[in-house]
């Protein structure tokens, strides 16, 4: 039992904090060793098991997160993106795991995450699940085999406390549809259409974007021809997939160099 690797849990009051801590909890390959939330957040100082509504489990959930860390091998991070910074750095430091779920990255966080995965592993996706990482490779597979003829579309649907857009999951498709096509995501990207905006340019890639009551996620990627339409389609139903998915990351990781790697590596794909 102790030589189970131990796993730090941040922003642990979240929506995929405390699901991460029921899946830690409920696992036999890992163990839960720390519970992080931000300076003056309430829950810190509580045992997590009380704070979560159950019995106390000797965890006790604090902001410092290099005096959690050196207890630790793995941190699975859902937070936010300069939160992440944060953390990569203390658990470089650390020398400990580092998967990443959070989304909405700009260039400079994932700048200075690189420089923090000089030292130590780092697992990052904007989507964990099994499911949305097939949907990855699919992805490319039918955009490398259609021509510009087929315009593509991602369209997402989330939650209504989602703070970026779009999704962390929707970009991943983007990217998988760009590298099919051999063109750069950044070259043919079209978010947020609103207005006169012309039509549509061949060879663009769509985003759109839907925000309602408690969609856990859902994507599709359309690629639209003249006289037929593929689709693609994700729909997750319980957050539970992205957090097994990250702590199977955690303990894939444990045996991995130092550098950066997404869960097509964890699950071989
Ligand atoms: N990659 C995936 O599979 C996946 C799946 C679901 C959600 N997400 C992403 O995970 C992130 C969190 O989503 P959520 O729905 O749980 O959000 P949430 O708002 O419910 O939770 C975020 C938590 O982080 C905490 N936090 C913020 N700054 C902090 C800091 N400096 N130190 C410690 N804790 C801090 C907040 O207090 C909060 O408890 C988002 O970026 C979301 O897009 C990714
Ligand atoms: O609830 C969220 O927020 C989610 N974020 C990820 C994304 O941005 O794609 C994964 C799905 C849920």
């Amino acid at each position: 039992m102790t030589d189970l690797p131990g796993i730090v849990i941040t922003g642990a009051s979240g929506r995929m904090g405390q699901m991460l801590i029921k899946t830690v909890l409920g696992s036999d390959k890992a163990k839960l060793v720390g519970a992080i939330e931000r300076d003056g957040h309430d829950w810190i100082g509580q045992d997590v098991g009380v704070v979560m509504g159950g019995q106390p489990i000797g965890v006790i959930v604090t902001s410092d997160a290099a005096a959690a860390f050196v207890q630790a091998n793995a941190v699975i991070d859902f937070t936010a993106p300069s939160a992440t910074v944060a953390f990569a750095q203390a658990a470089a430091e650390a020398g400990i795991v580092h998967v990443i779920g959070t989304t909405g990255m700009e260039d400079e966080h994932l700048s200075q995450i690189a420089t923090s995965a000089a030292k130590a592993t780092v697992i990052r996706a904007g989507n964990m699940s099994l499911g949305v990482n097939l949907l990855t490779g699919l992805t490319k597979k039918v955009a490398a085999a259609l021509g510009e003829e087929f315009d593509i579309e991602v369209i997402e649907a989330h939650h209504n406390k989602k703070v970026d857009a779009p999704s962390g999951t929707a970009l991943m498709l983007g990217e998988a549809a760009a590298e099919g096509r051999g063109v750069k995501l950044s070259d043919v990207r079209d978010s947020g259409r609103d207005g006169i905006t012309g039509a549509r340019k061949t060879g663009d890639i769509g985003f759109a974007v839907i925000r309602g009551g408690d969609i856990v996620g859902e994507h599709d990627v359309l690629f639209a021809g003249e006289g037929e339409r593929i689709i693609l389609r994700h729909v997750a139903t319980d957050r539970g997939i992205f957090a097994r998915g990250a702590l199977r990351a955690a303990i894939w990781g444990q045996d991995q160099a130092p550098g950066e790697y997404d869960m097509m590596d964890v699950l071989g794909l």
